[in-house]
């Protein structure tokens, strides 16, 4: 288990240092048209879990949300803080 900041220290580190076979970094080379397909996908996915398939489904498509929502960040060169000033 981790926490949503320690989700976006490795995610940060990925794009820095690129591992070879990391999905993040694919999807940040895929750009943020593609990541923006995959965050509207995922948030449609808990949205149906929510109605449909009960909170342990809809806290694992939240979970990828909140996921693709951090590469999304990181596609765009914003900060966890950038984000957290709107909160
Ligand atoms: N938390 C996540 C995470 N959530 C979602 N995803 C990605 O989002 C996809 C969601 O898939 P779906 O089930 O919706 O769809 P799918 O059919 O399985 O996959 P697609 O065909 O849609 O790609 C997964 O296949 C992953 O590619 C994630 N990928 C990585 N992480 C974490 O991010 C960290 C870095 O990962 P890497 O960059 O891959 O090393 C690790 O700690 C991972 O656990």
């Amino acid at each position: 288990m981790k926490t949503f900041e320690e989700l976006w220290t490795e995610l940060s580190d990925k794009a820095a240092q690129r591992p070879e076979g990391s999905g993040t970094v694919a999807a940040l080379d895929a750009g943020v048209h593609t990541i923006g397909k995959k965050l509207v996908e995922e948030a449609a996915e808990s949205w149906m879990a929510a109605e449909h398939e009960g909170p342990e489904r809809t806290a694992e498509e939240l979970s990828q949300l909140l996921y693709h929502a951090q590469v999304l960040m990181l596609a765009s060169g914003l900060t966890l803080d950038d984000v957290y000033a709107h909160l």
